[in-house]
């Protein structure tokens, strides 16, 4: 059978057809006794920016070379914000950021929220939508916001705006973060990075990296 054929029967198979149509829940929606999400009473005030958790994150950290370099501000209620410039190297087509990165910068803006909540949470989910492509040298305005709360799961969501905060939209992301504790960094990371980070003398990133999962 020919890819062509292929992707036409998959297209009226009333499976596949019932299985997008009919997929309204799921596992990035919350469930009906979800929690709103709290914003922590020491979180930074609206507009104060967060900085980085980890000097070599590869979103934020400051000492990244190979970094995005996103520097999050607190927003309203557990909601954060973030410019974004898409540099030649981030490059998937020529003159187009590459997707997965403008799914990393998702990530790593959803994964600030933590700071909000002072909450330590790691990626559990992450589903994308890329909405129209993003030029090489454009600003990416990123907002993420927590939704919801189910036990040690966190709701979330995201969207990155070209020409301004309230431009066209051009990637949308929905995720399921799940609450660690600080063991879940000692058990799978690496002696070394982790010793560096806990000796860290910027005592702010530390706080977010440590203290805020007593
Ligand atoms: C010492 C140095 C400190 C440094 C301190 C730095 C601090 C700052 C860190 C922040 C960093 C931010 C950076 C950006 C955000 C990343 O990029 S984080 C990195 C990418 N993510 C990861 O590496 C996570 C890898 N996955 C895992 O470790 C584990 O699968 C998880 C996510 C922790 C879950 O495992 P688990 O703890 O065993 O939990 P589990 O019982 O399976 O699930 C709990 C619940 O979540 C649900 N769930 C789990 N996974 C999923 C899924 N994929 N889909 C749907 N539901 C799921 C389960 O169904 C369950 O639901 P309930 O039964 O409670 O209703």
């Amino acid at each position: 059978m020919s890819p062509a054929w292929h992707a036409r029967d998959r297209l009226t198979d009333p499976a596949v057809r019932s299985a997008s149509v009919s997929a309204t829940k799921t596992s990035l929606t919350p469930p009906d006794d979800a929690v709103p999400p709290v914003r922590h009473p020491d979180a930074p005030a609206p507009g104060e920016p967060l900085g980085a958790h980890y000097a070599q994150c590869f979103g934020c950290g400051t000492e990244q070379p190979h970094g995005l370099h996103l520097d999050a501000r607190a927003g309203e209620g557990v909601s954060v914000t973030a410019e974004f410039t898409v540099r030649p190297e981030h490059q998937g087509a020529p003159g187009l950021a590459h997707g997965g990165l403008l799914a990393t910068a998702m990530d790593e803006i959803l994964g600030s929220l933590n700071w909000l909540m002072h909450t330590i949470s790691v990626t559990g989910r992450l589903e994308t939508d890329f909405l129209q492509p993003v030029p090489v040298d454009s600003v990416l305005h990123l907002t993420a916001r927590a939704t919801a709360r189910h036990g040690r799961k966190i709701y979330c969501t995201a969207t990155g705006r070209v020409g301004g905060p309230d431009g066209p939209l051009a990637v949308r992301a929905d995720a399921l973060f799940v609450e660690v504790k600080v063991e879940h960094f000692v058990d799978h990371g690496r002696k070394d990075e982790i010793e560096a980070a806990m000796a860290d003398p910027d005592t702010v990133r530390r706080a977010r990296a440590f203290e805020v999962n007593p």
